[in-house]
């Protein structure tokens, strides 16, 4: 099985740079593009039809809602080889935030996400300050051969200004985008062909009476 690259410092060192300097983070995991592609080909043994529709909020508290998003999900898990390499490697990206920016970071969880052409997500925030141990947003974007007229961008703006728009990226094959998950509203933008992703968050652990919150 292709592995992904361990101890991957130089990614890891820019992606802790730009976090720091800016709060977000784009890279492209060139080195990783084998096991990318093996994480890919988990896909093809979805039936799309079978995945979640994608809802709002916890997934406690999760609630439909097709006007604001329009994907269809599968959560990843260790029971799954496959997902379980991409686990481990989002283990050793939380290992270096924590040594190296003091995070917290406490768990990982992280859904394949399905759009259909047409599909969008409309404006919002993964986290309420105050409200969400959602700390750390992460999107990875598994298209190959993405065309700039298919659309489908990511929108990120501002975190005081949230008309501003700050980057616009495609979602290309082995993207991957870091983002401070209270501090930056983006969207997805319809896109004109299937558009496959997995994000995911890291949580910090906010336990209450021994119960790790949310235990999803
Ligand atoms: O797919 C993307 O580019 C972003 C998805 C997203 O914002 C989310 O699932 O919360
Ligand atoms: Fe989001």
């Amino acid at each position: 099985m292709s592995k992904f690259v361990t101890n991957n410092t130089e990614l890891f060192a820019n992606i802790a740079q730009d976090l720091q300097f800016t709060g977000y983070s784009i890279q492209t995991l060139d080195q990783e593009l084998p096991a990318l592609q093996a994480l890919k080909s988990r896909l093809a043994e979805f039936d799309f039809n079978t995945f979640d529709e994608a809802g709002i909020g916890r997934k406690d508290d999760h609630q439909k809602n097709e006007t604001i998003r329009s994907d269809k999900i599968h959560w990843l898990d260790n029971s799954n080889a496959l997902e379980g390499c991409f686990l481990d490697y989002m283990d050793e990206l939380k290992a270096y935030m924590n040594k190296r920016l003091f995070m917290g970071l406490f768990s990982y969880e992280c859904h394949f996400a399905h759009y259909q052409p047409g599909a969008f997500y409309k404006k919002h925030l993964d986290a309420f300050k105050g409200q969400t141990n959602r700390l750390l947003s992460t999107v990875l974007y598994l298209n190959p051969d993405w065309q700039a007229e298919n659309g489908g961008e990511l929108v990120i703006y501002d975190g005081e200004d949230h008309d501003k728009e700050l980057t616009r990226v495609s979602p290309h094959f082995g993207t991957l985008v870091t983002f401070l998950s209270d501090e930056f509203p983006h969207e997805v933008l319809p896109a004109k062909a299937e558009r496959f992703s997995i994000a995911g968050w890291f949580r910090v652990n906010n336990s209450v009476n021994g119960q790790i919150d949310p235990p999803r």
